[in-house]
């Protein structure tokens, strides 16, 4: 049984309708041990049959058979291995790989062998060393003469052990010497017990081999046996091909980027800008929600429950109370707390206390000839936090607590002001009497502290006693109800159930309470500064659309670039899978290292704008947490895949033929 039997090979190309008959019944037999070479003037044929042979071509009639068993064309599968396995190709041009080093031409091959790492190594010196390249190794093909590539042409041949050698013109390009050189070279491969078919249009090289064919009008027109195939002994130690491991296309994908760094570079600082400010604008975000929950949790107990009435009696959630308290600065008459009122609040299991306070009017405090106005003094309640106080202590008795702003004003120094300390001041307040008619009461009280509201989320905090402001009512025959609760949950975690509980109280058949927490209000801030954050890292991330566009030309660029290495790797075995992903993990880590230098600007930006902002506020304004980092990872990935996917597919669709042809 021959090793390589083709039977009535008949080949044609059509041009529109027109067909153009290249072969036209092909017989032949090969054996291991022949050196045979293809004869025939140009253009008849000889290129077509080699790719026939070689595997490439599928559409033709006729059958290809090895060691009597026929190829299936239409199985690609069956083809890759076949290529992979059994043939390896030599071209007139050489076909290296131009940015791979000499070793790395050669191992490209390996790479599809069941051989471990240091093995291919040693196999791609050998054979370097065979063909008289031993000190080329690290060169790149465009440091080679011609003679030399075709070495290293031939070595990539024989790297994955196959049975038969393909030469189409290998000697086409070079001079006497270095051909006489090649032929020897396919000679030895011959002698070795490989089948060598080689092309040529030359008799003298075609003299070398043990077989000469004739190809003429697409028929065999001579097939003259020159002397008796080389005897070939049974190679026990074979190479067995495998598929190409997805690592070995990742890193020939990262040559590749490295090879290109300078042009790669600048689409890889492009995405990276983009990650950069989608991680800075999430990290500011959190910076900022975490700066509020900090300020307000430092002025409010957060256990703290305030509770206002509901002129509404309607259930309301959250959002709806914060909406019906804003009416207390319309029309505060509704919002008086009653005796039954307080009893149906003081159910509530699950406190630590329940105070009652007063919220009152518009208000002036004079010192010194000195005045301020402003609105909303408020009666002491234990939901202040020492924090709040810059200065001294809250207010018991005829005691009151203003505010730095205030005490700034009145004492007129914005360095002397806590010397107000102690100091006695006139108090004005306005508000209602039980028939809601204004009502003035005016008094001397005592600064007791002073509060900080320097953190801008509260207003200025200026506070009475609760003693002093009920009996202030009661004397200027103003209305003494209250008019918030302040209810103080035992436990942190207990806080929204004290919340639901009083939400769901009914008094006279009427849903009775507003209930707002420190929790509502940070998570009504909170939300607003996420939305701007998340709105800021979309508008950020309208730049990584850009990025995915710069990245889907380059890819079309490289595609364009490699069609011929395309060709070589498919000839040389790989899959189509295995082009695409080339291309998928090239552009993966482009996503890759622009997500890594995108982390690391945004590191050290946040670094000097926290340094910076620091010194201000005593705060980390920008925080970027480690789930934004993996955001960010993912959406680099993301965007480099979705790119690939247009030219990876079409660099795997390539006709492997038309690929090699290419310029
Ligand atoms: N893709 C193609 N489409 C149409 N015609 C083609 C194609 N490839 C080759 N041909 C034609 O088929 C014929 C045989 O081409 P082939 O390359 O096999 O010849 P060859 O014997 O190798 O020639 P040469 O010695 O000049 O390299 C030529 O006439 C060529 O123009």
């Amino acid at each position: 049984m021959s090793l390589l039997k083709l039977s009535n090979i008949h080949k044609s190309y059509f041009l529109g309708k027109e067909e153009s008959k290249v072969l036209n019944g092909i017989n032949l037999e090969f054996n291991t041990g022949e050196f045979v070479s293809i004869l025939g003037e140009s253009g008849g044929g000889k290129s077509t049959l080699m790719n026939i042979i070689g595997g490439l071509d599928r559409n033709f009639d006729g059958q290809v058979a090895l060691n009597g068993e026929v190829l299936d064309h239409r199985k690609e599968k069956q083809l890759d291995n076949y290529r992979r396995g059994t043939i390896g190709y030599i071209y007139q041009s050489y076909n290296l790989i131009t940015h791979l080093t000499v070793l790395e031409n050669v191992l490209v091959s390996l790479e599809m062998t069941e051989l471990s790492h240091a093995e291919k190594i040693e196999r791609a010196k050998d054979l370097l060393a065979q063909v008289g390249l031993a000190d080329q190794a690290k060169k790149h093909p465009n440091q080679l003469s011609g003679g030399q590539k075709q070495r290293v042409a031939i070595a990539r041949a024989l790297a994955s052990d196959p049975d038969i050698i393909l030469a189409d013109e290998p000697t086409g390009a070079l001079d006497s010497v270095n051909t006489q050189e090649v032929l020897e070279i396919l000679n030895k491969i011959a002698k070795d017990g490989k089948l060598v078919i080689a092309v040529t249009h030359s008799q003298a090289v075609a003299d070398h081999g043990t077989r000469i064919i004739r190809l003429v009008d697409g028929q065999v027109e001579d097939d003259e046996h020159l002397k008796d195939p080389y005897k070939t002994t049974n190679n026990p130690t074979r190479i067995t091909s495998h598929p190409l491991p997805a690592s070995a296309s990742y890193i020939s994908a990262f040559r590749h980027l490295m090879y290109n760094i300078k042009q790669n570079s600048l689409i890889i600082l492009g995405t990276a800008i983009g990650i950069f400010a989608v991680l800075l604008f999430s990290g500011l975000g959190n910076g900022i929600n975490s700066y509020i929950n900090d300020q307000i949790n430092s002025l409010v107990n957060p256990r703290t429950i305030t509770v206002m009435a509901n002129p509404s009696g309607k259930k309301l959630n959250n959002t709806q109370a914060q909406r019906e308290i804003q009416q207390f600065n319309q029309d505060p008459t509704n919002f008086f707390i009653s005796k039954d009122q307080i009893n149906a609040i003081k159910k509530t299991t699950g406190t630590s206390y329940i105070q009652a306070g007063y919220q009152l009017g518009t208000y002036s405090l004079s010192y010194n000839n000195k005045n301020v106005s402003s609105s909303g003094i408020q009666s002491y309640t234990k939901s202040y936090t020492s924090n709040s106080l810059t200065k001294g202590s809250w207010p018991t008795g005829k005691e009151i607590v203003i505010s730095k702003n205030q005490a700034i004003t009145l004492s007129g120094s914005s360095k002397n002001y806590r010397s107000l300390i102690g100091k006695s001041i006139n108090v004005t307040i306005n508000w209602l009497s039980n028939s809601n008619t204004p009502v003035q009461m005016k008094t001397a009280l005592t600064i007791s502290g002073i509060s900080d509201s320097s953190s801008g989320v509260s207003s200025e905090v200026t506070v009475l006693s609760y003693s002093e402001t009920r009996s202030l009512l009661s004397s200027a025959g103003a209305r003494t109800d209250p008019n918030f609760v302040v209810v103080n949950s035992k436990s942190i975690d207990g806080v929204n159930d004290v919340a639901s509980q009083i939400r769901k109280q009914k008094v006279n058949g009427k849903y009775a309470f507003s209930v707002i927490t420190v929790g509502d209000i940070l998570k009504t801030v909170n939300n607003y500064v996420s939305l701007a954050s998340t709105v800021l890292s979309a508008i950020a991330g309208i730049s990584l659309v850009v990025s995915a566009l710069m990245i889907i030309v380059t890819m079309y660029m490289s595609v364009a670039e490699r069609t011929k290495e395309i060709g070589i790797l498919r000839a040389l075995g790989e899959r189509r899978k295995d082009i695409r992903r080339l291309f998928t993990a090239e552009s993966l880590l482009l996503g890759l290292f622009s997500a890594f230098l995108g982390l690391l600007l945004a590191w050290l930006f946040s670094i000097l704008l926290n340094n910076f902002v620091y010194n201000l506020i005593k705060f980390n304004i920008v925080q970027i947490n480690l789930a934004n980092v993996i955001f960010a990872i993912l959406v680099s990935l993301f965007i480099s895949l979705i790119a690939a996917l247009l030219p990876a597919r079409k660099a795997s669709k390539l006709n492997p033929i038309d690929a090699l042809s290419a310029d």
